[in-house]
């Protein structure tokens, strides 16, 4: 959404602040519902077309569960083994009627080496902590099991580099969120072409997660880079991080019912003289869009596999120029 608002003459270097709420940030009407769970009905009126076996790491959390219920509503066949952080965990989480058992670290490699024997076509989708990014593509690339890496942060150059060293298969996003993407893709496109167009253009970046999340946002992060080449002006220190459900509910507006699982992300960009102002905004409440985006990512990416693509590392917007994601 983008907003061309009165010259700005008076424009606090905190706009959302100086509204008090924020009225720019409200939370978008059509999504203070909770989103229809995917059910056996439209999960067969939706053939994924192929199946494959698919492994979720992180099924102890919330985007692992989520992916691993689209899966097997998308007919995927899901692995019932999954890993956690910790030792001794002596856990199952039940997916559908499947369960999924959870194995700790010293026990990842072993197990993982065995799905590949059993399932050597299996694709793995990592939703786990930004912590564990760099040491668990480390062991899918030294397995050679392709996967899709949803979980943000870590060091990502590192990341590309594991997976180019080992020419193994990956897709990387920090957003899998369709109508996000085809935003990304769009910034991208516009920054490729029009480099330096905001030229001295302030930028204020301000994003609101449930209070788990560890990180900063990965999405803000890749639309902050294209923003730079644009030529705007942005200092990382100065992002706005909003993790405390008070402030979200009454500040910002997210829906009472998505505290625990939203993310709002809100950019806006101010003339040197201050004359003119851009604002854009992506709200998203739910998890469901991350969730169908990656079993999209997943079919993909099993496809590049299948078909020997030389292309080995793939992101979200390769998914959406192709026309896969639905
Ligand atoms: N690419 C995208 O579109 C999206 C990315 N994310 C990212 O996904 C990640 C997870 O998000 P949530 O599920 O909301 O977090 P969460 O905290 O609910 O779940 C993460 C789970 O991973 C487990 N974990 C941590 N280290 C692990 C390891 N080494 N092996 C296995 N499990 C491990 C944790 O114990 C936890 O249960 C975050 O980095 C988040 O930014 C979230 C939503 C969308
Ligand atoms: O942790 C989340 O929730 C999300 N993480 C991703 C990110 O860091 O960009 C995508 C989305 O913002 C949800």
């Amino acid at each position: 959404m983008l907003s061309l608002r009165a010259p700005p003459r008076t424009l606090s270097p905190s706009p959302w602040r100086r509204r008090g709420r924020l009225d720019g940030f409200a939370a978008p009407r059509c999504v203070s519902a909770a989103p229809p769970a995917t059910t056996l009905e439209t999960a067969t009126a939706r053939p994924a077309g192929v199946s494959f076996p698919i492994l979720v790491n992180g099924c102890t959390g919330k985007m692992g569960v989520s992916v691993a219920e689209a899966a097997t509503s998308r007919g995927l066949h899901l692995v019932p083994v999954s890993f956690s952080s910790r030792e001794n965990l002596d856990k199952t989480i039940q997916i559908g009627d499947i369960d999924v058992e959870i194995y700790g670290p010293s026990a990842r490699e072993d197990v993982l080496s065995s799905v590949i024997d059993e399932f050597p076509d299996v694709i793995v989708v990592d939703y786990t902590a930004p912590n564990s990014v760099n040491s668990n593509a480390e062991l899918y690339c030294k397995l050679g099991v392709p996967f899709v890496m949803g979980t943000t942060g870590g060091d990502q150059q590192l990341l590309y580099k594991s997976v180019q060293d080992s020419n193994n298969y990956a897709l990387i996003s920090p957003q899998m969120g369709k109508q996000v993407v085809a935003f990304l893709a769009a910034m991208e496109t516009i920054a490729e072409q029009f480099p330096g167009a905001f030229s001295g253009y302030r930028l204020e970046v301000l994003e609101s997660h449930q209070a788990g999340k560890l990180d900063t946002s990965g999405t803000a992060k890749a639309v902050i880079a294209c923003f730079e080449k644009l030529g705007a002006v942005f200092d990382m220190d100065r992002m706005v991080k909003i993790r405390d459900p008070e402030q979200q509910l009454y500040m910002v507006g997210v829906p009472e019912e998505h505290i625990e699982g939203h993310a709002f992300h809100l950019y806006h960009l101010t003339s040197p003289d201050d004359s003119v102002s851009f604002e854009f905004q992506h709200n998203v409440c739910g998890r469901s869009i991350y969730a169908e985006g990656s079993v999209d990512a997943a079919v993909f990416l099993y496809k590049k596999v299948q078909s020997m693509d030389p292309k080995r590392i793939y992101n979200m917007i390769d998914v959406l120029q192709e026309g896969d994601m639905r």
